[in-house]
């Protein structure tokens, strides 16, 4: 008997025609789709040592329909640039990216740079402490942009075991905040599985034009943008199987999980402001003391009305 969604009727209808899978595109496929697009992976990277290089080798066997694979490192103190860089990526600090705008700390802030030294039409967003990563990942992500020029954001999803505890149980944030949040203030997005994922790929056209959220609240911030004003149909899902990574620890969730928010927040409630930090407790001893932390960040505007951008 078929089963009657309670989702929202534009994202039933979203989840049925724009998801697809990374099976669905062959290499050689891509490679006749590709024509003169340049294809940019970029890698978001704090102190990633241990994982980074097998990425990067794993996306530079999709060289040439790849072309080029850059590291932007976030304020690495490990030897991420030296391995990645030995790797065959081109690594860039984010503090030598457009100095004139400073650096702030946080994901979205190299997410954001990457435009400035990227080259490529389309760029590949792809976590650097994947433990898993296959370079179906990103063809299954180029697949729908390199098919359709309608479409102008993919976003991946996948199975997300906890490493070393469960075979399902990742995706913490994304279940308990991110996803809750998402259907109640913006239900046409329910159909996307992976709303937080980390590999993504975009037209750098969309990319320019938006917003960059601070921090964690990067793709929620880009995915909400797009479909504002793009539409939905602008975005798809590919299925790229089983992802796992590293995990951080339930305070650092709880600090991503505010970020989301308070990304949310300013796009529902633009005029209303909100307490700027979370407290935390942490135990010392006989005594429990709370640690603030800044939690709501100011996005950086689109690329396109940076001065200093090229
Ligand atoms: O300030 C930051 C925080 C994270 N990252 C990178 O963004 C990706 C996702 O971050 P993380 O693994 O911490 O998030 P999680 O996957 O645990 O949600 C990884 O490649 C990180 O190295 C970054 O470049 N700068
Ligand atoms: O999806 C999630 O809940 C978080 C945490 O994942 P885990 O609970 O550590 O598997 O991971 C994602 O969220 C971040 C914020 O958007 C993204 O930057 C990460 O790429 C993504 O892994």
């Amino acid at each position: 008997m078929a089963t009657v969604s309670l989702m929202h009727p534009d994202a039933a209808a979203w989840f049925a025609k724009r998801t697809s899978s990374w099976r669905d595109w062959s290499l050689a496929d891509l490679r006749r789709r590709k024509g003169d697009t340049r294809i940019s992976v970029v890698l978001p990277a704090l102190d990633e040592e241990p994982t980074v290089a097998e990425i990067v080798t794993g996306v530079r066997t999709l060289i040439p329909l790849v072309d080029e694979v850059i590291v932007v490192d976030s304020g690495s103190v490990d030897r991420t640039a030296e391995v990645a860089r030995r790797a065959g990526a081109a690594v860039h600090h984010r503090d030598d990216i457009l100095p004139e705008t400073g650096s702030r700390p946080g994901k979205g802030e190299v997410l954001w740079k990457a435009l400035a030294v990227a080259t490529g039409d389309i760029l590949v967003y792809v976590d650097a402490d994947l433990t898993d990563f296959r370079p179906h990942f990103v063809t299954g992500l180029l697949g729908p942009l390199l098919e359709d020029p309608a479409t102008l954001m993919v976003k991946a999803f996948y199975d997300r075991p906890l490493l070393d505890v469960s075979a399902a149980g990742g995706g913490r944030v994304t279940e308990l905040a991110a996803r809750p949040l998402l259907n109640a203030y913006f239900p046409e997005l329910a159909g996307v599985v992976q709303p937080l994922a980390g590999e993504y790929a975009a037209r750098r056209s969309l990319l320019e034009s938006l917003p960059f959220a601070a921090g964690y609240g990067v793709e929620t911030g880009l995915l909400i943008d797009t479909y504002r004003t793009a539409g939905l149909d602008a975005v798809a899902q590919v299925d790229l199987g089983q992802r796992t990574h590293g995990h951080q620890d339930t305070a650092a969730l709880g600090r991503m999980a505010a970020t989301i928010l308070h990304t949310i927040h300013a796009r529902v409630f633009p005029d209303r402001p909100t307490w700027p930090t979370l407290t935390q407790f942490e135990r010392h001893g006989d005594t429990v003391t709370p640690a603030d932390r800044e939690v709501a960040h100011p996005d950086r505007p689109p690329m396109v009305t940076v001065a200093q951008y090229r």
